[in-house]
């Protein structure tokens, strides 16, 4: 039987390879939803390969330009949070890709979740804001949460068959991004183009800034508390350049399992689309006799104060990681417009968090006020 799914953010880094995904397994799944945001083109190319019964755009104009383009196709164009909600929440769906980027992803998430669709989560944004209450909201609605994060994956596919009960603790690698070496005053005079010249994976642009400032790291830990159930000392992190350990789990018994291979996000979102089962494939495969060398090293976190940042808001808890995910999207938006330097990102979102009115979040609407509040707070600071 054909797996219906739909996904949000189908003209980004993930949403194209998940289709990729799908062209390759053309008889296992049905397109039933797409949305983009910008990329108009993209989408309505993807539209007429894939035929899905709704596309979603966020921007009102575009949604209204590419309806015109589209004539008389039979898929519907949506605008705007209504649209993206509608096809998180299409009947016909058992499976949601959340791959927009940013926390916009949240309500759509949260509403398929309540309307008992499984969710292959690559948008990490998600679960940093609000991670509590999605992972609440899936355990009340029963449904599935699988990892796309390649790192979040890993840890997935090395706990299949096991207890959490069973875990001490996991080890999370970090390539160490473009910048692994860098000293602070190496960091103040970075650019735009050397930031986004990821060594190991080509990515979309906000989190190939986070890879760099080392955030991504930080939004990864918090994921990975609330993917796993884990403390904050269960969470280790060891940069790992190579990139081909997608990262471990240690278990009571002090045994590792590692996850490995090529560094190629196909493999995570594939795992995603067709879990439980595993599906053959014509990927790069590991050579081992070809690989010269695994190393580790610590994460440094007096320069890439990003990482510090992020693992101090989890442990502050309440409304801090809500408050440092605000920040530090903002900030990157205003780095990729080359509006401020690349050291701005950690020590405005680090002026962000000591200024934190808030303490508690209760739901979702808190959520959304305290985002809006840093937004506002972030945008006065650096515009005055
Ligand atoms: N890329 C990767 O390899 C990995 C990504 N991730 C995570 O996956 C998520 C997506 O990343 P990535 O694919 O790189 O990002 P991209 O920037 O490549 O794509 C983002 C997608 O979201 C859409 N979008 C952007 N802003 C909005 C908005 N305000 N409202 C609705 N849709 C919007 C874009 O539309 P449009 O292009 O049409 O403007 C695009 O479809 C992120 O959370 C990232 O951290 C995790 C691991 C690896
Ligand atoms: C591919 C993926 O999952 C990214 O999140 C990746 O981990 C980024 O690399 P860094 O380890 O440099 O953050
Ligand atoms: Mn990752």
């Amino acid at each position: 039987m054909m797996k219906k799914i739909s996904i949000l953010g189908s003209t980004g880094s993930i949403g194209r390879q998940t289709l990729d995904v799908v062209r390759a397994n053309r008889e296992a799944f049905c397109i039933m939803g797409l949305s983009g945001n910008h990329n108009i083109d993209l989408l309505e190319a993807q539209i007429k390969e894939f035929q899905p019964k709704i596309a979603a755009v966020m921007d009102h104009e575009k949604a209204l330009e590419l309806s015109k383009r589209l004539g008389k196709c039979s898929t519907e164009v949506l605008a705007g949070m209504e649209g993206l909600i509608a096809i998180a929440t299409m009947e016909e769906i058992e499976l949601l890709m959340t791959a927009v980027v940013g926390m916009v992803g949240l309500l759509p998430t949260i509403k398929a979740i309540q309307s008992k669709k499984n969710i292959a989560l690559a948008n990490k944004e998600t679960l940093v804001t609000a991670g509590e209450i999605v992972m609440e909201e899936a355990r009340r609605n029963q449904v599935k949460i699988i990892p796309v994060d390649s790192e979040h994956s890993a840890i997935f596919q090395c706990l299949k068959g096991y207890n959490l009960k069973e875990v001490n603790r996991i080890i999370l690698t970090a390539s160490g991004g473009p910048f692994r070496g860098f000293q602070r005053n190496q960091l103040e005079k970075v650019t735009l183009e050397e930031t986004l010249k990821h060594p190991k994976w080509n990515m979309g642009k906000k989190i190939s800034v986070d890879s760099a400032t080392l955030m991504n790291k930080g939004l990864e830990v918090i994921e990975a508390k609330w993917l796993f159930d884990l403390e904050q000392h269960q969470i280790e992190v060891v940069v790992h350049p190579q990139s081909i350990i997608h990262s471990m789990v240690e278990f009571i018994d002090s045994s590792i399992l590692a996850q490995l291979g090529c560094p190629d996000m196909r493999v995570p979102i594939q795992f995603a689309l067709t879990y439980p089962n595993r599906v053959e494939n014509q990927l790069q495969r590991l050579n081992f006799s070809e690989l010269r060398e695994l190393t580790f090293e610590k994460p440094d976190m007096e320069n890439f104060t990003c990482l510090k940042l992020a693992i101090e808001a989890m442990n502050q808890g309440g409304s801090y990681p809500t408050v440092l995910n605000a920040a530090n999207e903002v900030l990157v938006d205003r780095f990729l417009q080359r509006k401020i330097g690349f050291m701005d990102i950690p020590n405005e979102i680090e002026s962000v968090l000591e200024n934190n009115p808030f303490k508690k979040v209760e739901d979702i609407n808190e959520i959304i006020v305290i985002d809006q509040w840093t937004r506002d707070f972030v945008n006065n600071r650096i515009s005055s």
